[in-house]
């Protein structure tokens, strides 16, 4: 069984996040996904994102904290996904290889026909921004008292 390690971002501005439409002619045709790629011999997997994101959006991102890696078994290949939560450091997407980009919220993310390993990706995002809002909390909680 063929199993590949792929980076993918979790791009957030505001309260929202950016998920691409994967083209006609990709493998998983049409499917929408984080976008990323395969993770080269040798490259570490935050510069692997990093290049992944200049090269299929024209973008730059800072990363803001990897989440936990995620295996997924498709049935002819097994994929583990390595997100990061990123911020854009640039302004204007283009478009290289992906048909369509959407920014959504969470909520709206679950009604598009999603990659299936994305699914678990996306359940651990939302337990991160708990996390990050129960940090906040506590912070504010500290300089309030
Ligand atoms: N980039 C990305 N790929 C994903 C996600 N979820 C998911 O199952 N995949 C799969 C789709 C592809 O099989 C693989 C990523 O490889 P890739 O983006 O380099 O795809 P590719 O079309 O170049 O691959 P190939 O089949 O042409 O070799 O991981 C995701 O969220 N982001």
């Amino acid at each position: 069984m063929k199993h590949i390690d792929v980076t993918c971002a979790i791009i957030e501005k505001d309260t929202h996040i950016l998920i691409a439409q994967r083209s006609e002619s990709m493998s998983m045709p049409l499917k929408w996904e984080f976008p990323g790629g395969k993770i080269q011999a040798g490259e570490p997997a935050s510069d692997s994102i990093i290049r992944e994101i200049r090269e299929e959006l024209c973008l730059d991102i800072r990363i803001l904290a990897p989440l936990p890696p995620s295996t997924h078994q498709y049935p002819n290949l097994q994929v583990t996904l390595h997100p990061f939560v990123c911020t854009p450091t640039s302004n204007t997407i283009t478009l290289t290889e992906h048909a369509d980009h959407q920014w959504l919220s969470v909520d709206e993310v679950l009604t598009y026909d999603l990659a299936e390993a994305d699914i678990p990706v996306l359940q651990s995002y939302r337990v991160y921004k708990q996390q990050e809002k129960g940090k906040h909390q506590i912070k504010a909680l500290i300089y309030t008292t």
